[in-house]
């Protein structure tokens, strides 16, 4: 595996006549924590949706566990996000008709993992992020906290090598951010991840190993 998980090199990323980034560079080690602190409108989501191939930039090259992802054709890059890639959103996006352990076991049915396996697997992480009592509960009778440690559980169900956060804990009280973030770190650095979090909040953003700023239109250290 490359010591390089994510790469990113010259990223410039255009809205019509809008550059929201222009000539970004960014490497994440392997098991690195890098937090991405911003004001609203500085271009943290737009890193993070072409960091995890979910949008193409408009120039510039991103490279996963080294290999460049500018030229693959559109069922390799789902292949790589599916399988290298977990991604936490400010808002939990569960599938509102199933039950925690069946939006963690999708995934990973997607990915071809036997019903059997998954089951034993999504009740392993569930539990390891404190909701082994929760496992049959819909989204709906989930608490908010609740809600983003299943969303957690699902990024890391297909055992990514780099987990994206857009403001995962955006949406919650203080309290509750707090823990669900320390939830979130503690998953991370057990499995060795990368990480690239975007956040508003210095607080969590210091229990990063790095934190990053969007300034000029490029990244630079905080
Ligand atoms: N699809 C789009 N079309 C046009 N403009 C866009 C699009 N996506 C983002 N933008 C613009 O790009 C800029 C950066 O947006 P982005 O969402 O990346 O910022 P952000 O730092 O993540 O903000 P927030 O913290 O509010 O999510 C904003 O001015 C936004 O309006």
């Amino acid at each position: 595996m490359s010591e390089r998980v994510l790469e990113i090199a010259g990223l410039v990323r255009r809205y019509g006549d809008l550059t929201v980034l222009d000539g970004a560079d960014l490497t994440v080690a392997a098991g690195e924590t890098v937090a991405l602190l911003g004001p609203s409108g500085s271009g943290k989501s737009s890193l993070l949706h072409v960091a995890g191939l979910l949008e193409k930039p408009t120039a510039g090259e991103v490279l996963i566990e080294g290999q460049p992802t500018s030229a693959l054709p559109d069922r390799a890059l789902t292949a790589l996000r599916r399988d290298r890639i977990g991604f936490v959103y400010q808002f939990h996006h569960l599938l509102p008709e199933f039950d925690a352990l069946r939006n963690v076991e999708i995934p990973m049915m997607a990915a071809g993992v036997r019903h059997d396996e998954a089951g034993r697997r999504a009740k392993a992480l569930l539990e390891s992020m404190g909701l082994g009592e929760r496992l049959s509960h819909q989204p709906a009778q989930l608490s908010g906290g609740e809600k983003q440690r299943v969303a957690i559980a699902r990024a890391l169900a297909n055992e990514p090598a780099l987990l994206l956060a857009d403001e995962p804990t955006g949406n919650l009280d203080q309290d509750t951010s707090g823990r669900v973030f320390e939830a979130l770190r503690g998953m991370i650095a057990a499995r060795g991840l990368s990480a690239l979090v975007a956040t508003h909040d210095r607080n969590l953003a210091s229990r990063m190993d790095r934190i990053l700023t969007i300034k000029g239109r490029k990244l630079v250290p905080a």
